[in-house]
Protein backbone atom coordinates (compact mmCIF):
# COMPACT_ATOMS: atom_id res chain seq x y z
CA UNK A 1 0.00 0.00 0.00
CA UNK A 2 1.20 3.72 -0.68
CA UNK A 3 2.12 5.52 2.04
CA UNK A 4 1.37 9.01 3.40
CA UNK A 5 3.02 11.61 6.41
CA UNK A 6 1.07 14.22 7.53
CA UNK A 7 3.45 16.72 9.24
CA UNK A 8 0.74 19.26 11.23
CA UNK A 9 1.96 22.26 13.57
CA UNK A 10 -0.70 22.01 15.97
CA UNK A 11 0.32 25.69 17.16
CA UNK A 12 -0.15 26.78 13.85
CA UNK A 13 -3.77 28.81 12.73
CA UNK A 14 -4.38 30.08 16.41
CA UNK A 15 -4.09 26.06 17.40
CA UNK A 16 -6.92 25.20 14.71
CA UNK A 17 -4.80 22.54 12.81
CA UNK A 18 -5.25 19.81 15.47
CA UNK A 19 -8.98 20.17 15.52
CA UNK A 20 -8.56 18.76 11.47
CA UNK A 21 -6.26 16.23 11.96
CA UNK A 22 -9.14 13.21 11.83
CA UNK A 23 -10.65 14.64 8.37
CA UNK A 24 -7.67 15.12 6.87
CA UNK A 25 -6.36 11.78 7.76
CA UNK A 26 -9.74 10.47 6.30
CA UNK A 27 -9.49 12.28 2.98
CA UNK A 28 -5.79 10.58 2.28
CA UNK A 29 -6.69 7.42 3.21
CA UNK A 30 -9.93 7.90 1.05
CA UNK A 31 -6.91 8.35 -1.56
CA UNK A 32 -5.76 5.05 -1.12
CA UNK A 33 -2.87 5.56 1.25
CA UNK A 34 -1.61 4.28 4.63
CA UNK A 35 -1.20 7.38 6.88
CA UNK A 36 1.41 8.68 9.32
CA UNK A 37 0.71 11.66 11.36
CA UNK A 38 3.78 13.56 13.18
CA UNK A 39 3.22 16.19 15.07
CA UNK A 40 6.05 19.27 15.06
CA UNK A 41 6.81 20.56 18.45
CA UNK A 42 9.44 23.35 17.63
CA UNK A 43 11.25 24.91 14.66
CA UNK A 44 12.65 23.09 12.05
CA UNK A 45 10.93 19.50 13.15
CA UNK A 46 8.54 19.73 10.03
CA UNK A 47 12.32 19.88 8.13
CA UNK A 48 13.35 16.96 9.87
CA UNK A 49 10.38 14.51 9.53
CA UNK A 50 10.32 15.52 5.71
CA UNK A 51 13.30 14.08 5.26
CA UNK A 52 12.38 10.90 7.00
CA UNK A 53 9.58 10.76 5.15
CA UNK A 54 11.50 10.85 2.11
CA UNK A 55 14.31 8.54 3.22
CA UNK A 56 12.14 6.05 4.37
CA UNK A 57 10.39 6.04 0.95
CA UNK A 58 6.95 8.05 1.39
CA UNK A 59 4.87 8.24 -1.55
CA UNK A 60 3.15 11.56 -0.58
CA UNK A 61 3.50 14.05 2.47
CA UNK A 62 1.09 16.31 3.64
CA UNK A 63 2.09 19.79 5.40
CA UNK A 64 -0.29 21.45 7.76
CA UNK A 65 0.13 24.88 9.20
CA UNK A 66 0.94 28.45 7.72
CA UNK A 67 3.75 29.62 5.69
CA UNK A 68 6.59 28.73 8.08
CA UNK A 69 5.62 25.03 8.43
CA UNK A 70 5.44 24.84 5.04
CA UNK A 71 8.74 26.10 4.08
CA UNK A 72 10.63 23.65 6.67
CA UNK A 73 8.48 21.06 5.24
CA UNK A 74 9.57 21.80 1.77
CA UNK A 75 13.22 22.45 2.79
CA UNK A 76 12.83 18.85 4.11
CA UNK A 77 12.32 17.42 0.49
CA UNK A 78 14.38 20.37 -1.21
CA UNK A 79 17.61 18.54 -0.65
CA UNK A 80 16.66 15.59 -2.54
CA UNK A 81 16.35 14.67 -5.94
CA UNK A 82 13.57 11.63 -5.57
CA UNK A 83 10.91 12.85 -3.78
CA UNK A 84 7.32 12.04 -2.67
CA UNK A 85 4.27 14.42 -3.79
CA UNK A 86 3.64 17.20 -1.94
CA UNK A 87 0.17 19.12 -1.09
CA UNK A 88 -0.71 20.93 2.09
CA UNK A 89 -3.61 22.30 4.07
CA UNK A 90 -3.06 26.28 4.98
CA UNK A 91 -3.70 26.85 8.73
CA UNK A 92 -1.65 30.29 9.05
CA UNK A 93 -2.12 34.15 8.99
CA UNK A 94 -0.66 35.12 5.31
CA UNK A 95 -0.65 31.67 3.67
CA UNK A 96 0.94 33.13 0.31
CA UNK A 97 1.50 29.68 -0.99
CA UNK A 98 -1.98 28.80 -1.02
CA UNK A 99 -3.42 31.91 -2.67
CA UNK A 100 -0.98 31.49 -5.05
CA UNK A 101 -2.13 27.74 -6.01
CA UNK A 102 -5.68 28.80 -4.89
CA UNK A 103 -6.14 26.27 -1.87
CA UNK A 104 -9.17 27.94 0.08
CA UNK A 105 -7.95 29.54 2.80
CA UNK A 106 -11.14 28.50 4.97
CA UNK A 107 -10.38 24.82 6.51
CA UNK A 108 -13.22 22.96 5.77
CA UNK A 109 -12.91 24.08 1.98
CA UNK A 110 -9.32 23.08 1.80
CA UNK A 111 -9.76 19.64 2.87
CA UNK A 112 -12.71 19.19 0.02
CA UNK A 113 -9.55 20.96 -2.29
CA UNK A 114 -7.39 17.79 -0.95
CA UNK A 115 -9.71 15.40 -1.56
CA UNK A 116 -9.93 16.71 -5.09
CA UNK A 117 -6.27 17.09 -5.68
CA UNK A 118 -4.98 14.67 -8.21
CA UNK A 119 -2.93 16.53 -10.87
CA UNK A 120 0.76 17.06 -9.67
CA UNK A 121 2.72 20.33 -11.30
CA UNK A 122 6.13 20.67 -10.33
CA UNK A 123 6.66 23.61 -8.97
CA UNK A 124 9.75 26.17 -8.70
CA UNK A 125 11.34 27.30 -5.63
CA UNK A 126 14.09 29.38 -4.26
CA UNK A 127 17.59 28.89 -2.49
CA UNK A 128 18.62 31.53 -0.63
CA UNK A 129 22.08 30.66 0.59
CA UNK A 130 21.56 27.03 2.28
CA UNK A 131 18.20 27.75 2.50
CA UNK A 132 15.07 27.26 0.44
CA UNK A 133 12.21 29.63 0.17
CA UNK A 134 8.85 29.14 -1.07
CA UNK A 135 6.82 32.30 -1.79
CA UNK A 136 9.22 35.47 -0.58
CA UNK A 137 12.21 36.83 0.82
CA UNK A 138 12.14 40.50 2.57
CA UNK A 139 14.65 42.80 3.35
CA UNK A 140 14.68 46.49 4.32
CA UNK A 141 12.66 48.65 6.49
CA UNK A 142 9.31 46.72 6.40
CA UNK A 143 11.07 43.15 6.69
CA UNK A 144 12.98 44.43 10.05
CA UNK A 145 9.42 45.55 11.14
CA UNK A 146 7.83 42.24 10.99
CA UNK A 147 10.35 41.36 14.21
CA UNK A 148 8.71 43.69 15.76
CA UNK A 149 4.76 42.27 15.36
CA UNK A 150 4.28 40.06 18.74
CA UNK A 151 2.46 36.65 19.08
CA UNK A 152 -0.54 38.34 20.75
CA UNK A 153 -0.62 41.21 18.05
CA UNK A 154 -0.69 38.39 15.35
CA UNK A 155 -3.17 36.51 16.80
CA UNK A 156 -5.47 39.35 17.64
CA UNK A 157 -5.11 41.24 14.15
CA UNK A 158 -3.74 39.02 11.43
CA UNK A 159 -2.22 40.32 8.10
CA UNK A 160 -2.90 43.76 9.57
CA UNK A 161 -0.42 43.62 12.50
CA UNK A 162 2.37 43.63 9.82
CA UNK A 163 0.72 46.19 8.06
CA UNK A 164 0.68 48.50 11.23
CA UNK A 165 4.24 47.72 11.68
CA UNK A 166 5.07 48.31 8.06
CA UNK A 167 3.19 51.44 7.92
CA UNK A 168 5.58 52.92 11.27
CA UNK A 169 8.63 52.20 9.02
CA UNK A 170 6.85 53.97 5.76
CA UNK A 171 6.81 57.21 8.07
CA UNK A 172 10.38 56.83 9.08
CA UNK A 173 11.56 55.99 5.56
CA UNK A 174 14.77 54.65 6.36
CA UNK A 175 16.90 53.51 3.33
CA UNK A 176 19.72 50.69 2.88
CA UNK A 177 22.60 50.62 0.38
CA UNK A 178 22.79 47.72 -1.69
CA UNK A 179 25.02 46.12 -4.37
CA UNK A 180 22.86 43.61 -6.82
CA UNK A 181 24.87 41.27 -8.44
CA UNK A 182 23.39 40.05 -12.17
CA UNK A 183 24.95 37.76 -14.48
CA UNK A 184 25.16 40.75 -16.98
CA UNK A 185 24.66 43.90 -14.31
CA UNK A 186 25.73 45.10 -11.19
CA UNK A 187 22.90 47.73 -9.82
CA UNK A 188 24.02 50.06 -6.39
CA UNK A 189 20.38 51.54 -5.04
CA UNK A 190 19.28 52.65 -1.58
CA UNK A 191 16.53 50.70 -1.26
CA UNK A 192 13.38 51.41 1.11
CA UNK A 193 12.87 47.93 0.98
CA UNK A 194 13.57 44.44 -1.37
CA UNK A 195 10.97 42.21 -1.90
CA UNK A 196 11.82 38.83 -4.08
CA UNK A 197 8.66 36.46 -4.70
CA UNK A 198 8.27 33.23 -6.42
CA UNK A 199 4.53 33.54 -6.99
CA UNK A 200 2.45 36.12 -7.78
CA UNK A 201 1.00 36.47 -3.93
CA UNK A 202 3.33 38.49 -1.56
CA UNK A 203 2.35 38.71 1.41
CA UNK A 204 -1.30 37.67 0.79
CA UNK A 205 -1.14 40.72 -1.84
CA UNK A 206 -2.07 38.96 -5.02
CA UNK A 207 -1.27 41.76 -7.44
CA UNK A 208 2.05 42.26 -7.40
CA UNK A 209 4.29 39.94 -9.29
CA UNK A 210 1.43 39.97 -11.62
CA UNK A 211 3.29 37.76 -14.09
CA UNK A 212 4.28 35.40 -11.93
CA UNK A 213 3.87 31.48 -12.74
CA UNK A 214 4.66 28.78 -10.43
CA UNK A 215 6.73 27.06 -12.91
CA UNK A 216 7.92 29.69 -14.94
CA UNK A 217 11.60 28.87 -13.53
CA UNK A 218 12.21 32.92 -12.29
CA UNK A 219 12.32 34.94 -9.29
CA UNK A 220 10.76 38.69 -9.48
CA UNK A 221 12.47 41.10 -7.60
CA UNK A 222 11.23 44.23 -6.57
CA UNK A 223 13.31 47.50 -5.10
CA UNK A 224 11.88 50.24 -3.47
CA UNK A 225 13.64 52.84 -3.89
CA UNK A 226 14.42 56.34 -0.95
CA UNK A 227 10.50 57.62 -0.88
CA UNK A 228 9.69 61.26 -1.23
CA UNK A 229 6.67 62.94 0.32
CA UNK A 230 4.01 62.17 -2.26
CA UNK A 231 5.04 59.06 -3.68
CA UNK A 232 2.92 56.70 -0.82
CA UNK A 233 0.13 57.98 -2.23
CA UNK A 234 1.00 56.30 -5.51
CA UNK A 235 2.93 53.60 -4.25
CA UNK A 236 0.32 51.89 -2.00
CA UNK A 237 -2.53 52.00 -3.94
CA UNK A 238 -0.14 50.08 -6.89
CA UNK A 239 0.14 47.16 -4.74
CA UNK A 240 -3.79 46.44 -5.35
CA UNK A 241 -4.12 47.30 -9.01
CA UNK A 242 -0.84 45.64 -10.28
CA UNK A 243 1.11 48.48 -11.12
CA UNK A 244 3.66 48.41 -8.56
CA UNK A 245 6.18 47.14 -10.86
CA UNK A 246 5.88 49.87 -13.66
CA UNK A 247 5.92 52.80 -10.63
CA UNK A 248 8.49 54.91 -10.65
CA UNK A 249 10.08 54.37 -7.49
CA UNK A 250 10.47 50.56 -7.94
CA UNK A 251 13.21 48.64 -10.11
CA UNK A 252 11.92 45.43 -11.35
CA UNK A 253 14.17 42.64 -12.30
CA UNK A 254 13.01 38.70 -13.19
CA UNK A 255 15.95 36.69 -13.05
CA UNK A 256 17.26 33.36 -12.25
CA UNK A 257 19.81 34.40 -9.89
CA UNK A 258 20.90 36.91 -7.78
CA UNK A 259 23.55 38.28 -4.85
CA UNK A 260 22.67 40.89 -2.72
CA UNK A 261 25.16 42.57 -0.53
CA UNK A 262 25.82 45.40 1.56
CA UNK A 263 27.99 47.53 3.83
CA UNK A 264 25.32 47.85 6.14
CA UNK A 265 23.70 45.56 8.44
CA UNK A 266 20.62 44.38 8.01
CA UNK A 267 18.12 40.59 8.33
CA UNK A 268 16.01 38.73 6.02
CA UNK A 269 12.76 37.74 6.19
CA UNK A 270 12.51 34.10 4.41
CA UNK A 271 8.43 33.16 3.90
CA UNK A 272 7.64 35.18 6.94
CA UNK A 273 10.31 33.90 9.35
CA UNK A 274 13.65 35.45 10.43
CA UNK A 275 15.93 34.59 7.79
CA UNK A 276 19.57 34.69 6.48
CA UNK A 277 22.21 37.65 6.77
CA UNK A 278 23.34 39.57 4.37
CA UNK A 279 25.68 38.41 1.85
CA UNK A 280 22.52 36.74 -0.20
CA UNK A 281 22.71 34.36 -3.01
CA UNK A 282 19.71 33.18 -4.54
CA UNK A 283 18.60 31.07 -7.30
CA UNK A 284 15.71 29.49 -8.83
CA UNK A 285 15.08 25.78 -8.38
CA UNK A 286 13.40 24.95 -11.32
CA UNK A 287 10.36 22.53 -11.30
CA UNK A 288 12.11 21.03 -8.24
CA UNK A 289 8.39 20.03 -5.94
CA UNK A 290 5.91 17.10 -7.19
CA UNK A 291 3.00 19.52 -5.73
CA UNK A 292 -0.28 17.67 -6.01
CA UNK A 293 -2.72 20.04 -6.81
CA UNK A 294 -6.50 20.35 -8.18
N1 LIG B 1 4.20 22.75 18.42
C1 LIG B 1 4.72 23.95 18.12
N2 LIG B 1 4.52 25.00 18.96
C2 LIG B 1 5.01 26.23 18.67
N3 LIG B 1 5.72 26.53 17.54
C3 LIG B 1 5.92 25.53 16.65
C4 LIG B 1 5.43 24.20 16.89
N4 LIG B 1 5.77 23.43 15.84
C5 LIG B 1 6.45 24.24 14.97
N5 LIG B 1 6.55 25.49 15.46
C6 LIG B 1 7.16 26.69 14.80
O1 LIG B 1 6.12 27.62 14.48
C7 LIG B 1 6.50 28.33 13.28
C8 LIG B 1 5.31 29.07 12.68
O2 LIG B 1 4.31 28.21 12.36
P1 LIG B 1 3.34 28.36 11.12
O3 LIG B 1 3.86 29.28 10.10
O4 LIG B 1 2.98 26.99 10.69
O5 LIG B 1 2.01 28.89 11.78
P2 LIG B 1 1.44 30.30 12.14
O6 LIG B 1 2.39 31.01 13.05
O7 LIG B 1 0.03 30.09 12.61
O8 LIG B 1 1.37 30.98 10.72
P3 LIG B 1 2.03 32.31 10.17
O9 LIG B 1 3.53 32.07 10.12
O10 LIG B 1 1.43 32.47 8.82
O11 LIG B 1 1.64 33.36 11.14
C9 LIG B 1 7.09 27.23 12.44
O12 LIG B 1 7.94 27.76 11.45
C10 LIG B 1 7.84 26.40 13.49
O13 LIG B 1 9.20 26.83 13.59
Amino acid sequence: MKQAMVILNPSSGHEAAIDYKEDIVSVIKEKGYEVVVKETEKKDDATVFAEEAVNDGYDYVIGVGGDGTINEVIAGLARYDQQPLFSFVPFGTVNDFARAIGIPLKPRDAIEWLKEARTEQRVDIGKINERYFVNVVALGAVAEATYEVGVEQKTRLGPLAYYIEGAKTLAENKVYPLTFKLSDDTIDEEAFLVVIGMTNSIAGFEKIATDAKLDDGYMHVFIVKKLAGFDLMTLLPSVLTGEFKDHEKVRYIKTKEIQIESMASLHTNIDGDEGEDLPLHLTVLPKHIRLLRK
